[in-house]
């Protein structure tokens, strides 16, 4: 078993907490994804899962023993990270076996794990390369083969992908996904890239600064974001928000005031004592529906066409940053045209000053979607 269960861990440093007191349960064989801004302590708390870093304060249990006290090499953990350095002398089978020469396995086992890993993660043809005459994709797999020969209980990567071109790093993600189902060992990995956190996670763990603010399946946390942090986190193009006023709340939601005087009905909950004060309207993207009488309009000032859709950016009164709306791919536009949408109550977003969100009504047999 590998669980990874973390209790009240904080870290200081000097005077600033990069991670306020955490608690957090990693499932044996799950695929947790950290994600958050720079600076968010996404990599501290790794660090101390791995024991790179000691707390201030908490607990970490791997399979149920208490490690917070361990050291690196007796956690069963390994780790790899975003530059990937490996011993430019040795070739990639050396640079493979490396970690279990050191440990003193008997050859013949250190010959048969290092082709097993090698078949795993395509690099067979290029064991008596050395790391020079590698692709910086080559160069990555090396390093999760190294980390992955010892079966760690817990896999840890720090922005792993980070140094790769986009075409790689989409084909990574890939290989990631396939890794883990091979594996079935626990995995905890950091990102900034929502994409990636959205793709491989079972889990995603969105922070802010030293902060847990969600946790939840990818989805889950894409459709019901708990904060203003995380709808800013999750999304791409992030989700459109305007200041609003909330002017009035009946049984079936809010109806709040746009920056341009329109109103519109959501599906949130406010408390009588909020009416008449302010909120953070959202809604994403593709909930955006073009419709010639809908309530919400904006001037189409920037157009990317990506093929099956476009983006139309649309200049809108008050918005945070321009309005983003999706459009069919082959839909004719103008810059300059004005653009109605109609913006469907169930599809929006309410939050509070202080960045949470409204709960939202919803009768109980309708389906979340
Ligand atoms: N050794 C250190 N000494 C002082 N402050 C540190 C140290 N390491 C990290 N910090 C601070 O702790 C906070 C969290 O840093 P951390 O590296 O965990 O963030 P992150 O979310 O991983 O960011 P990034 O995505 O940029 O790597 C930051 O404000 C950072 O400046």
């Amino acid at each position: 078993m590998a669980e990874v269960t973390i209790a009240g861990l904080t870290k200081r440093f000097g005077d600033s907490i990069a991670l306020h007191p955490t608690d957090l349960v990693v499932e044996d064989g799950e695929f947790l994804v950290l994600v958050g801004p720079s600076g968010c302590g996404k990599s501290t708390l790794l660090r101390m899962i791995a024991g790179l870093e000691a707390p201030s304060a908490g607990r970490v249990s791997i399979g149920g023993l208490d490690v917070t006290d361990a050291a690196p090499s007796e956690r069963g953990v390994a780790m790899v990270f975003q530059s990937y350095a490996l011993y430019p002398q040795m070739t990639v089978a050396q640079n493979i076996a490396f970690p279990l020469t050191v440990a003193g396995v008997p050859k013949r086992e250190i010959a048969d794990r290092v082709a097993a890993v090698a078949a795993m993660l395509d690099l067979a043809p290029l064991l008596d390369r050395r790391p020079r005459a590698l692709s910086g994709g080559q160069r990555q797999r090396v390093s999760i083969a190294r980390a992955v020969v010892r079966r760690p209980r817990v896999l840890l990567l720090d922005e792993p992908l980070s140094n790769l071109d986009t075409t790689l790093r989409a084909r990574m993600r890939h290989e990631f996904a396939r890794l883990h189902q091979q594996l079935g060992s626990t995995m905890i990995y950091v990102t900034h890239d929502q994409l990636e956190a959205m793709t491989l996670a079972n889990r995603i763990v969105v922070m802010s600064e030293g902060r847990v603010e969600q946790i939840g399946a990818p989805l889950d946390v894409y459709r019901r974001p708990a904060s203003l942090a995380v709808a800013a986190a999750i999304g791409s193009p992030g989700m459109n928000l305007l200041p609003v006023t909330i002017v009035a709340c009946d049984a079936d939601g809010a109806v709040v005031q746009l920056p341009g005087g329109t109103a519109v009905r959501t599906t949130a909950r406010v408390p009588a004592d909020a009416i008449g004060g302010p909120a953070t309207f959202g809604i994403r993207p593709e909930h955006l529906s073009p419709a010639e009488d809908g309530a919400f309009a904006g001037a189409v000032e920037l157009l990317e066409r990506l093929g099956p859709l476009s983006f139309a950016h649309l200049g809108a009164q008050g918005a945070v940053g321009t309005i983003v709306a999706q459009l069919p791919g082959d839909r004719a536009v103008t810059l300059g045209e004005t653009l109605r949408f109609a913006v469907p109550a169930t599809d929006t977003h309410l939050f509070r000053p202080d960045g949470r969100v409204y709960p939202l009504i919803l009768p109980p047999s309708s389906p979340v979607r």
